[in-house]
């Protein structure tokens, strides 16, 4: 009876992986492989996407390049140095639903941060408070901290947690209204990290945006769990900023350069306070050397430096893939998978597991943060032990994400049934 009952839960993982449109791109990845020879379930695209096999030839053909060209790379390489970013600009556009000139390939995450809160947060005496969700990623969390000390302000006094409610996991919306009506005169920005990393939840961007806006407040997004994952559609939206990394959903390897989205309407705003550098210089007098800095309209006049070539290669053969794939596809299985996902889990879960993330599927991209009720992390170790690959964070939450371009039916399949068994 138990046999049957896998045997037509596995049959069923096939049919939906031999039905599916993007199958055949897992082929494009180099999955990681245990000690005994098998494969790994990798379920950890939260964390760092894996890496497509066509990177190696995009990063050799740089370094061919180099090898060859030497400095006249710059303008001679296949692919010039010079413009690279450029060759990014595009398909990341599509992936966050922006204008090519509203984003840029730069820096890291952290970084881009920062710079965008030299710009768009400019607290005064009456408005200088700064909200932001009470689970951001760390990194956020210090980074606006910090931002507030900058400028002489007292964390405790100037930053607005967005909490759950007790009991609850995830931030009500009506809630952030709650902390406009009563703040409103002193609120300065919203820093909102969506998707949020811990919980899943994707909040509604442009009801917060429109929020933010209605109430003189400047907008900007953290999409590090985003940017790949869910559709953000910032330039309809309407934010004022966003960052992300491209180490997650966009599968470019560990450490690799974050982007940056700053609207439209702020492209040609030279009264902007920004930190620059020569890279986002006119590119026609960049090279005068001795010009008035005159920033590059659109998001690529807040770049420093010239960028790290290999790293955008590796971007460059990641969003090749996503150009093929179409994200509207991705976003499909997306759905789908997360949901099968959920609904395996809820077979079996009774009162053992708890799913933070919110059922909705437009409130979530593809990960799903389970607690699983009296369980340390030695359940997780024992999952790891079994040959999945996911995360774990304290105090008790295992994130797991089908990751559409690579993960099949059957992965999520043979993790369902595994922790069934061990709980
Ligand atoms: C939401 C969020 N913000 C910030 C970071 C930090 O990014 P970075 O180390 O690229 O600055 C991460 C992941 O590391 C993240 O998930
Ligand atoms: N970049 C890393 C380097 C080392 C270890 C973890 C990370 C992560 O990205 C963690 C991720 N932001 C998270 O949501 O947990």
């Amino acid at each position: 009876m138990i046999k049957t009952a896998y045997q037509k839960g596995l049959n069923f993982a096939k049919e939906m992986d031999l039905q599916d449109p993007l199958a055949s791109f897992s082929d494009e990845f180099h999955i990681p492989t245990q000690k005994n020879g098998d494969k790994h379930i990798y379920l950890c695209g939260n964390s760092l996407g894996l890496q497509p096999k066509q990177t190696a030839s995009f990063i050799q053909q740089e370094l061919d390049d180099w090898a060859n060209l030497g400095v006249e790379g710059h303008t001679e390489a296949q692919h010039p140095w010079m413009p690279y970013h450029e060759f990014l600009s595009e398909s990341m556009a599509k992936i966050v639903g922006a204008k090519p000139s509203e984003v840029v390939v730069m820096n890291t995450l952290t970084t881009n941060l920062h710079l965008m809160m030299v710009s768009f947060y400019r607290p005064t005496s009456k408005k200088y408070k700064i909200v932001i969700e009470a689970d951001a990623f760390p990194s956020d969390k210090y980074a606006v901290e910090s931002q507030l000390k900058f400028h002489n302000i007292d964390p405790a006094d100037g930053l607005i947690l967005w909490k759950p409610r007790e009991g609850e996991h995830l931030c009500r919306l009506e809630d952030l209204k709650e902390i406009v009506a009563e703040n409103k005169e002193e609120i300065a920005l919203f820093m909102i990290g969506n998707t949020n990393y811990y919980s899943g939840q994707f909040y509604n961007m442009s009801e917060i945006t429109k929020l933010g806006h209605d109430n003189g407040i400047i907008v900007g997004f953290d999409l590090a769990h985003g940017a790949g994952n869910i559709q953000p559609n910032l330039h309809e939206v309407g934010a004022d900023f966003a960052v992300w990394c491209t180490y997650k959903y966009l599968n470019s390897g560990p450490g690799s350069l974050g982007g940056c989205f700053v609207h439209e309407r702020h492209a040609n705003n030279k009264e902007l306070k920004r930190f620059v550098g020569w890279w986002g210089h006119n590119k026609d007098t960049r090279f005068n050397m001795r010009k008035d800095f005159d920033p590059i309209p659109g998001a690529e006049g807040w770049q420093l430096s010239n960028p790290p070539i290999l790293s955008m290669a590796a971007i460059r053969a990641s969003l090749a893939i996503f150009e093929r794939a179409g994200f509207e596809n991705i976003r499909e299985k997306s759905e789908k998978i997360t949901g099968y996902l959920e609904f395996l889990l809820s077979d079996f879960a009774g009162d053992k597991i708890n799913i933070l993330t919110p059922k909705n599927p437009k409130e979530r991209g593809c990960q799903l943060s389970i607690q699983v009720k009296n369980a340390d992390k030695s359940l997780f170790d024992a999952i790891t032990k079994q040959g999945v690959i996911a995360d774990w964070r304290e105090p008790d939450v295992i994130r797991i994400a089908p990751a559409p371009l690579y993960n099949s039916y059957q992965d999520v399949f043979a993790f369902a049934e595994l922790l069934k068994k061990l709980i």
